[in-house]
């Protein structure tokens, strides 16, 4: 195994404490960054936590959000084959470069890992399929990080659109989020990320975690999160971005029935006989609402809408 740090230093597994990370941060000149969501795990079993929850084995590519000062990083590392990690902090870029340096299988980016809400950075996949290309056909995909909350939601959706998606994601994100994630249905909690996630993967929550195990102390619990994929749930939704789009547009008013939502989530585009039409055939009446349909139930509805809205467009 590599050496990761210069010998003069103390070994890793006693250095991340909130006293190094803020010492290690000040001599540098620096201090955690609010709007980045710089709050770094300072509980190593925890570290621990997350890279053994992903069973990383010599033949993952690791794409890790948030280097930070690379304590994750580092751990990946021993495990997976090789890690891309990105950081949008230049300075942390710069700390977690000297820290990692020496390191072959790991890749750190600099800038920020979306091009906006809808879209990851566009170079992000090529360096992503370069290696899983290098490490051949049994390479897996991880997501593996302790993310920037404020990024979380948009990440993570906007992997599950791509190809090839993650077989597996282990991430601490703000609790709400986690809860949201794997909610069922008739739950407060349920709405479209929690039927986006569970279409296309099995969402589970590894552990809470209070805030106590961060510096600084976040305002709210977060959790470690995995997401295992189910591509042949995937490949059953023959149009994603549709079915992720209409499905965002049916938990819109929560409120209202069913029926007034899909009209008005197909306004323009299917009259209120044809969505009758649809919805009487797989048996949902008039009292029906969308917080009630499970995740297959949701997903023979945006389907069978789908075809009704093809089927008028050829007619
Ligand atoms: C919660 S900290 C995690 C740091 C470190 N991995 C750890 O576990 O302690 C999140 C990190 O993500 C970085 N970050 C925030 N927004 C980002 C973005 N849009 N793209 C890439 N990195 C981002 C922050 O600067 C910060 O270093």
């Amino acid at each position: 195994m590599n050496q990761p740090y210069p010998n003069e230093r103390e070994p890793n597994e006693t250095r991340q404490t909130a006293t190094y990370l803020s010492k290690r941060l000040a001599q540098a000149g620096l201090r955690p960054v609010t709007r980045f969501g710089q709050n770094f795990l300072i509980d190593l079993n925890l570290i621990d936590l997350i890279a053994r929850s992903a069973e990383l084995k010599p033949n993952d590519v690791v794409f890790e959000v948030g280097t930070g000062v690379g304590s994750l990083t580092a751990k990946l590392a021993d495990a997976a084959g090789a890690v891309l990690s990105i950081e949008i902090d230049a300075n942390l870029h710069q700390l977690a470069s000297e820290e990692l340096s020496g390191r072959p299988n790991v890749l750190l980016l600099k800038g920020d890992a979306l091009r906006n809400k809808n879209a990851l950075r566009d170079d992000l996949m090529g360096h992503i399929r370069d290696a899983i290309a290098r490490i051949g056909d049994d390479a897996r995909f991880a997501l593996v990080a302790n993310l920037p909350y404020n990024i979380a939601t948009p990440l993570i959706s906007n992997l599950l659109h791509e190809t090839p998606y993650p077989d597996v994601i282990v991430v601490t994100i703000q609790k709400e989020l986690a809860d949201r994630m794997v909610a069922q249905p008739g739950t407060k909690d349920y709405g479209a990320l929690s039927v986006w996630v569970q279409s296309v993967c099995r969402a589970s929550i590894v552990r809470v975690l209070s805030p106590k195990v961060f510096w600084p102390r976040p305002k709210v619990d977060s959790a470690i999160i995995r997401l295992d994929a189910e591509p042949e749930k995937r490949a059953a939704i023959p149009d994603l971005k549709y079915f992720h789009d209409t499905v965002r547009a049916l938990f819109f008013h929560r409120r209202k029935f069913l029926r007034s939502v899909v009209i008005s989530a197909m306004k323009g585009r299917l009259d209120k006989a044809e969505v009758d039409q649809v919805l009487a055939s797989l048996g949902h009446g008039e009292t029906s609402r969308t917080e009630q349909l499970t995740v297959t139930e949701l997903q023979q509805l945006v389907e069978a809408l789908r075809q009704a809205e093809a089927k008028k467009a050829t007619s």
